[in-house]
């Protein structure tokens, strides 16, 4: 008996042989015993395939957010100054979870939905193919509603990742700058704010649940529609010889059958698009290729570096501010082994040219070269490992001050306490370190919160020896010996900084107004520098004034 017959067969023999009992007894029996033997192997088919899709699922879901983490990470730094921090942490974790579900629960049971539908499907046409082409002209129309429901639910499913990753930033930089939101007393305006935001999320969920159930609802009524059209022209076919009960019984079964699976088809369907909506924002940022490479280039010989600088009429102006120019036909030559102080006044372009020379934004025109080579020729990562960067307002991560110290080192974990108690204390650091209860393993808070300004600063030197491994004044001998045999570049406010410097760079519209060492220029009295200069002792007698 083929297998398809099987069920209609049963059921056949049921009614033909009502008044025999034996036979029926017997039909119940082997019907019994055969769905116990489905169940059974169904049930242990189902642990696997649940088992097996979950497993592979997650991995998928790992896979991803280390792709897209490692993306984000080498993109150029400009990409940063489009993108937020909260956003992008948003597509991180919301995003790759939407994109996980879809492909975890939701892909393993829409293939058994599939599977079931067309193992449902082929047994309606074996049983009898003019009315299973009957009863399937409702397909088409619903595969053009899904097709369209499935457009609008992929756009809704953006645009609610996109509200979403808005609150997101809105709440990262809130409580990451709690301190400011308290000081100016403006917590309760921020919940408003950040309550509105989710009140576009739930618009947008509003949205996606009216929409679905309009779907659920067509998806079912479709299958109400099958069972009545089997009902009627099944009806017409036994009528007329060409069907028996037991096949019209079974087509009924096969058609309830397939209602179910068409049901699992549409939620699978329904989560499929919400996770394409969701990915697409994901895939963008994947397909994204770094303006300019992270570890691709020339690589010098460390023994053969001097650290000659040279600015050779550098335009540029910030990617997101091509309008703005910072510098116009910029020149400036910073020997070897000398220190170099850039000064200016607020917003003038002293950071910006360390920026530069870091090669985390290019030139428009011009080219900045160390010993010769265009260091749009040198290998970039190789270029940073070579420069040691203190900056006023240090970053520290909310790790340990030993993790913290070695993240400046070409391999953290080779680094010996030895090294570290070193370098810790050339920069001035170790003391006020080991006075902590927990010493070198003290955890700073994020941004280095637990940490007074200058502990940072001293922290920070520490890492930058370690790339090779309480106050004003100690801060300033630590840099000394940092700067000893190194080019240095210093972007100097205080006098006390530049007058240890062998020359001074002024910076004004956008170029070097003056240069030279800072005797010569402050003999100059009409002079930017002498102007700046006696700004600041001017500033400085006030404020110790306001203070006195
Ligand atoms: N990432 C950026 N995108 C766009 N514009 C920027 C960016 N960073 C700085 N700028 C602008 O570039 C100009 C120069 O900034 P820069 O930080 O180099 O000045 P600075 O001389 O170091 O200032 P300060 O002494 O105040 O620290 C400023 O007008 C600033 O607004």
């Amino acid at each position: 008996m083929s297998a398809p017959f099987f069920l209609g067969k049963v059921i056949d023999t049921i009614y033909n042989s009502a008044a025999d009992t034996d036979t029926m007894t017997a039909s119940l029996t082997s019907l019994c015993i055969t769905l116990t033997g489905v169940f059974l192997c169904g049930g242990a088919a189902n642990a696997a395939r649940v088992y097996l899709m979950q497993i592979s699922g997650q991995k998928i879901v790992r896979n991803l957010r280390a792709s897209v983490f490692s993306s984000i990470l080498t993109q150029e730094v400009a990409f940063f100054d489009r993108n937020r921090t909260g956003e992008l942490i948003n597509r991180l974790s919301a995003d790759t979870a939407i994109v996980g579900r879809s492909v975890t629960d939701n892909l393993s049971d829409g293939l058994r939905a599939v599977a079931q539908a067309i193992a449902g499907v082929s047994m309606m046409f074996y049983v009898s193919p003019s009315l299973a082409g009957f009863v399937l002209m409702i397909v088409p129309p619903l595969a053009i509603l899904a097709a369209g429901y499935g457009r609008y639910l992929r756009s809704i499913s953006k645009c609610t990742q996109e509200a979403l990753a808005e609150a997101t930033q809105l709440a990262e930089e809130r409580i990451g700058n709690l301190r400011t939101v308290r000081a100016f007393g403006k917590e309760l305006s921020e919940v408003s704010a950040y309550t509105q935001k989710t009140d576009e999320v739930l618009s947008l969920a509003k949205k996606e649940a009216v929409l679905r159930a309009g779907f659920f609802g067509a998806t079912g009524l479709s299958g109400n529609i099958m069972i009545l059209s089997v009902l009627y022209k099944g009806g017409l076919l036994m009528a007329s010889h060409h069907m028996t009960v037991g096949e019209l019984s079974s087509f009924l079964m096969y058609t309830f059958w397939v209602g179910i699976s068409i049901a699992g088809l549409s939620s699978f369907y329904s989560e499929m698009m919400k996770g394409f909506g969701a990915g697409t924002r994901l895939w963008e940022l994947l397909d994204r290729k770094p303006e300019f490479p992270l570890n691709e280039g020339l690589v010098l010989p460390t023994d053969q570096i001097r650290g000659h600088i040279e600015f050779c009429d550098v335009s540029f102006a910030y990617p997101t501010r091509k309008e703005a120019s910072i510098f116009k036909n910029l020149s400036l030559v910073v020997p070897a082994g000398t220190v170099m102080a850039v000064v200016g006044s607020s917003g003038s372009g002293k950071s910006t040219m360390v920026s530069l020379l870091l090669r985390l934004y290019d030139t428009d025109l011009g080219n900045i070269t160390i010993d010769g080579y265009d260091i749009r020729d040198l290998n970039p990562y190789w270029l940073r490992s070579q420069i040691g960067t203190v900056s006023q307002e240090p970053v520290l991560f909310s790790t340990s001050i030993r993790e913290n110290i070695t993240y400046g080192a070409v391999n953290p974990d080779a680094v010996t306490t030895e090294e570290i108690y070193r370098v810790a204390r050339v920069a001035n650091a170790y003391e006020f370190i080991q006075a902590f209860p927990n010493g070198f393993n003290t955890v700073v808070g994020e941004k280095g919160i637990l940490l007074s300004g200058g502990q940072k600063q001293r922290i920070a030197i520490a890492r930058a020896f370690a790339l090779d491994a309480e106050n004003e004044s100690l801060v300033q001998e630590a840099l000394e010996r940092l700067m000893d045999g190194r080019t240095v570049v210093i972007i100097a406010h205080r006098l006390s900084t530049i007058k240890n410097a062998d020359a001074v760079a002024v910076l004004d519209q956008c170029r070097v107004a003056e240069c030279g060492q800072h005797l010569e220029l402050l003999s100059n009295k009409d002079g930017l520098f002498r102007k700046l200069m006696e700004k600041q002792a001017f500033l400085q007698e006030e404020h110790s004034r306001a203070l006195g």
